[in-house]
């Protein structure tokens, strides 16, 4: 854990013609024709990107003065993609995406032709900002730029056009070094603690997200001794094995396990041992090994850690974090050697159906708070009726991506749990929940330490400084997850058997100009080309038909262009693996006849598992 490296820019701008010859040493690559910004960001090959982040350093420092002086992020990654890619996602000053707005300025600038033109929009958000927070000097506001960055071979150079060209805007630079996606969130986050209501600002920097996660955990865990319920580590949860996809995920652990050394030396109870494996260099990013990997193939990751590394570990209680940590999803291998996956969905179960019972304790009619869930189309169909039925809980299904799941959480819900099934997720508490925390705990003064409502209230309470209140964090919601077992005395089989998930099948598609196809608000269907709703949905109807069920969900299948991949998306579930499979096959043949597909026909699936 290193401190960071803070750079004052000069207090006297650099002149134009300064700025403009950075701009004109990184000119846009001619094999690209424009920079998109994508479900998260700008992600493309690291050789196309020295352009954009030199522009994107310059953003981040008018970013931050257009809010006034509230510290804003950019952090350096192509998170599960691999490693030859890179890219950058912005933070806004309360921890969040970049504001929508924004993100369109963001993009122009990125793809203005040459200087002169990137010269006149910086002019343009440069003379707003200085109308909107006139200076005594005339000049802008006070700018702070975080930057943190991945592995990645080139993420350091790239870090470094970034710093250089925000310090030409006389910003003052963070500079965090590698760091992990959700912690460089948590640092702006915290930076500006004065946005959010609830949170009690920290240091905004390693250290402080390190106390503050494995603090809370730890209280939590505490939690589990005192209702004579919880609090049961069985004996294949003792050890928790982290996939690291070789990237920054599994150095972070490391300092957590020193941590849980430190506590577990103070007498803190119940805490697993932490082992890492595929750590970076062991093997390449994200390849076979990581949340994507697995989630997306339903397989074990590889493991590329040195023999010694992998001596009698045990399979049984797994999770893999993808390149830039900021997802999850656990695994574990039964007795008989089969795999099993707890991805997203799995948690947003866990997550939330915890919360409702913990505020059933203090308000049994769950009135106070409006709890919900929100899910994306790729949601398995059985997670999504579990939820409604067993649960009783609201779903929401959102778009794709986490700037829209989790502007859907806040908008929908007091309590938003959101996890995307490849594992990316969180949990938002809103100015409701505080103030039910604070009339619990007046209500509860005087009433015995250790009664249910009491302990729930004790619970409920950490949450917010466990679960990362900016973007969906792996290793926060690994503690989540873990401490959640722990207190319900669970190992992952029982997780595992809340309900069976429907088989599903994902594949992309190559196609000239995935634009073409266009869906609606949730991405559940698609509304152009115009043939192509109705023939997928014939193909639904033709497998609800041949599977003949009446229980259950309904074989499903829906197609979308990537965000981040040139490549058309398919997903489908049905009841069978046989039909998941089938069902997926002709939705990719369809894609080729119906939206102008490149290559060779796409195969369809055989299915090898049952
Ligand atoms: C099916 C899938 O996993 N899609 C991912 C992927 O977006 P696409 O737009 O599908 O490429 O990357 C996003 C960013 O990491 C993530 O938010 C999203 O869930
Ligand atoms: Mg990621």
């Amino acid at each position: 854990m290193t401190a960071p490296t803070i750079h004052h820019g000069s207090s006297i701008p650099i002149p134009p013609a300064q700025l403009a010859s950075l701009i004109d040493a990184h000119p846009k690559p001619p094999t690209l024709s424009s920079y998109s910004y994508g479900t998260a960001g700008f992600r493309y090959p690291a050789p196309l990107l020295p352009c954009a982040f030199v522009r994107m350093g310059i953003f981040s420092a008018l970013r931050s003065a257009s809010l006034g002086g509230e510290e804003v992020g950019v952090m350096i990654t192509a998170s599960h993609n691999p490693e030859e890619d890179n890219g950058m996602k912005l933070a806004d000053s309360n921890g969040g995406m970049l504001d929508a707005a924004w993100e369109e300025h963001a993009v122009s600038l990125a793809n203005a032709p040459n200087s002169k033109e990137a010269m006149v929009l910086i002019s343009t958000l440069t003379r707003y900002i200085k109308g909107k927070y006139p200076q005594k000097n005339g000049g802008l506001p006070k700018m702070v730029v975080h930057v943190g960055r991945d592995t990645r071979s080139h993420s350091p150079g790239l870090a470094k056009l970034v710093v250089r060209a925000a310090l030409a805007m006389g910003a003052t630079v963070i500079d965090h070094g590698e760091v992990s996606t959700p912690m460089l969130h948590h640092f702006v986050m915290h930076a500006n603690g004065h946005l959010l209501p609830g949170i009690i600002p920290q240091r905004c920097n390693e250290s402080g997200y390190y106390e503050i996660m494995a603090f809370s955990y730890a209280a939590l865990l505490r939690t589990g001794k005192l209702d004579g319920v919880g609090g049961k580590r069985l004996a294949n949860t003792k050890e928790l094995v982290i996939d690291g996809a070789c990237g920054i995920g599994a150095l972070k652990i490391d300092t957590f396990r020193k941590i849980f050394g430190k506590l577990n030396a103070e007498g803190c109870v119940g805490l697993p041992m932490l082992r890492t494996v595929n750590f970076p260099g062991e093997g390449p990013l994200n390849e076979i090994c990581g949340a994507e990997y697995v989630q997306k193939l339903q397989l074990p990751p590889n493991l590329y850690s040195p023999k010694d590394k992998l001596m009698g570990m045990s399979k049984g209680y797994m999770t893999s974090f993808d390149g830039d940590a900021d997802r999850v999803v656990f695994h574990f291998e039964d007795v008989n050697g089969k795999f099993h996956l707890l991805d997203g969905d799995k948690i947003a179960v866990l997550v939330s159906s915890f919360i409702q019972e913990e505020l059933r304790c203090i308000d049994p009619d769950g009135q106070a708070v409006k709890c919900g869930v929100v899910q994306t189309a790729y949601a398995n169909g059985s997670s999504t009726l579990y939820l409604k039925n067993v649960v009783k809980t609201n779903v929401v299904v959102a778009k794709t991506g986490v700037k829209f799941v989790h502007a859907a959480a806040h908008h929908h819900f007091d309590v938003g749990v959101y996890f995307e099934a490849n594992g990316h997720g969180t949990v938002l508490f809103g100015p409701k929940f505080y103030d039910f925390i604070a009339q619990a705990d007046a209500k509860l003064r005087g009433t015995p330490r250790n009664n249910r409502a009491n302990i729930a209230l004790r619970r409920l309470r950490l949450l917010p400084a466990l679960v990362n209140q900016s973007v969906g964090d792996a290793m926060s919601d690994m503690l989540l997850v873990d401490a959640i077992l722990y207190l319900r005395g669970w190992d992952l089989n029982t997780w595992a058997q809340l309900y069976s998930d429907m088989p599903s099948k994902q594949a992309k598609v190559k196609v000239a100009d995935r634009t073409v196809i266009a869906t609606n608000d949730n991405e559940t269907a698609a509304t152009a080309p115009e043939a192509l709703q109705k023939a997928l949905q014939s193909a639904m109807d033709a497998m609800a038909a041949a599977e003949n069920r009446s229980d259950g969900p309904k074989p499903r299948c829906f197609v979308r262009p990537s965000g981040t991949e040139d490549a058309v998306r398919v997903y489908a579930e049905a009841n069978t693996q046989n039909g998941a499979d089938s069902l997926a096959s002709e939705a990719m043949m369809l894609i080729y006849k119906l939206c102008g597909g490149v290559g060779s026909p796409p195969q369809p699936f055989i299915t090898n598992r049952l």
